[in-house]
């Protein structure tokens, strides 16, 4: 067995405790055992098991399995990261389901088959190590967030689990990575942790948002200018790829760049060189690039109007960040962290949310995602007279009508986007940032929009 680690049984049957420990012990680090669950507590702290393999029916001829999942309460209330896994002797289904539900890593079913318990145990090993990694990396975040007003990332639930991992796997890499997101899910965040946990950390970090930037200034954005190149170059200009070499280079909504500068980038990418525009010498670079996008890149390489050379140079790892409507209790720690720093910012002393108002932040489905969550949580701090924000201080619409389908049903596509975009301006009251978001695109697409639309 690979993993070595330390085990903690509790199981009410001496026999039992016997027979795990005289198997586990020449495969583990140390083992102990235990018939007390009043001892938890003392185990949990004094011992610190890298996993704990719990009986779930202590009384004898018990079934319902109820001391073992209130067990499991108590551990995960000492230590919401450790690492449990269910035995029974009563291979039930339902229960298994319901111990994974709760918090409960694994199940193992008694008898135990001695293979399959030790690779269960393997992995329990495995994702123990991986947790406490993942803390050890949080705690580092946080440690060192204050040197560049680097945004602690919020989120415990499974999704955002599994982005922490892959952030702290990726720490000491070079590698080229594409993250994919909607709108205001913590994109740019990501990048900005990816850069500051590589090995590139003290370098340059350079941003293009091609969401924002006229098309026609791509290329003198990207790669720079010399003196006369056109009419308005003055004097001559380095573009972001050179300025960024020797660190990070972060493009935003790349989905935005056209097929010929798609040409171009990657030719950049390729011969770590870039041509000033007007320019005759190549300038040679050196830049790891992080890029993100809201699009479907595989969807538009498809379609043909996505390169896929270019996709297989810039996913090298693929980070997904999943929409908040799929990130269940995060929406509420993101919602607590915000209503902190916003108190501290409009010196305010809103204490919390009322229940009815987090159940009404847990069914909307938030189409600006954090972002959206952010500036709703600012504007009913600012609102606010009372110690609790209240469903009314959220005015968005609720699950039910948001989804409401209109009688008579409207399919000209231009006439539908001409009314999304009028309501996405009136409900932001013409702020344009807002309203590309309510409509999940970007402002410089918005703009585009209001030109053709002729708004
Ligand atoms: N997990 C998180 N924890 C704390 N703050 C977050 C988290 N995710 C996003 N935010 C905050 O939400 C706001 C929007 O995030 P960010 O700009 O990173 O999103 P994005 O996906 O890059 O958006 P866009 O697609 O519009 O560029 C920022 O203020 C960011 O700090």
């Amino acid at each position: 067995m690979e993993e070595k680690g330390k085990i903690l049984i509790i199981d009410d049957n001496e026999d039992v405790l016997f027979a795990l420990n005289l198997l586990l012990e020449p495969y583990m680090e140390k083992v102990k055992v235990t018939t007390q669950p009043a001892r938890i507590a003392h185990f949990m702290t004094t011992f610190k098991p890298d996993v704990i393999l719990l009986d779930m029916n202590f009384r004898r001829d018990a079934i319902s399995g109820q001391e073992g999942f209130d067990c499991l309460e108590q551990i995960l209330q000492i230590d919401p990261q450790a690492v449990v896994i269910f035995m029974t002797a009563y291979a039930d289904t339902d229960k298994a389901v319901r111990a994974i539900k709760e918090g409960a890593t694994d199940f193992v079913s008694k008898p135990w088959e001695k293979e399959k318990l030790l690779a269960t145990l393997s992995s329990a090993l495995k994702l123990s190590r991986s947790r406490k990694e993942v803390g050890k990396l949080q705690a580092q975040m946080l440690a060192l967030k204050t040197d560049d007003e680097l945004s602690e990332l919020i989120g415990n639930s499974p999704a955002m689990q599994k982005v922490k991992e892959t952030i702290f796997k990726l720490s000491d890499t070079d590698a080229n990575i594409l993250i994919l997101g909607e709108n205001g899910t913590g994109k740019d965040l990501v990048a900005r942790m990816l850069k500051h946990f590589s090995p590139r950390q003290e370098a340059a970090f350079v941003t293009i948002d091609l969401g924002s930037i006229p098309e026609q200034l791509f290329e003198s954005e990207l790669f720079g200018y010399e003196k006369g190149a056109f009419t308005d170059a003055r004097k001559a200009k380095p573009g972001r790829m050179e300025i960024a070499s020797g660190g990070t280079l972060f493009l935003d909504e790349i989905g935005n760049l056209s097929l010929p500068m798609q040409a171009k980038l990657l030719t950049a990418i390729e011969k770590h060189r870039i041509l000033r525009l007007g320019a005759v010498e190549p300038i040679e670079i050196d830049v790891r690039l992080i890029c993100a996008t809201n699009a479907n890149l595989h969807q538009r390489v498809a379609d043909g109007s996505f390169r896929q050379d270019l996709l297989y140079r810039i996913n090298t790892i693929e980070l997904r960040i999943p929409p908040l409507r799929e990130r269940g209790e995060d929406i509420l720690l993101l919602a607590e962290h915000f209503l902190t720093g916003y108190n501290r910012k409009y010196h305010k002393e809103v204490k919390g949310l009322t229940r009815e108002a987090k159940n009404k932040l847990l069914k909307y489905n938030w189409p600006g995602n954090v972002r959206e969550l952010q500036h709703t949580i600012e504007r009913a701090v600012i609102l606010s007279d009372n110690t609790l924000l209240r469903p009314a201080d959220f005015p968005f619409p609720t699950a039910g009508n948001e989804h409401r389908e209109s009688n008579d049903e409207e399919l000209n596509l231009e006439k539908l986007e001409r009314k999304a975009v009028e309501k996405a301006m009136r409900s932001s009251g013409g702020n344009m940032t807002r309203a590309a978001e309510l409509l999940g695109i970007t402002r410089f697409a918005l703009y585009r929009k209001i030109e053709k639309l002729g708004l």
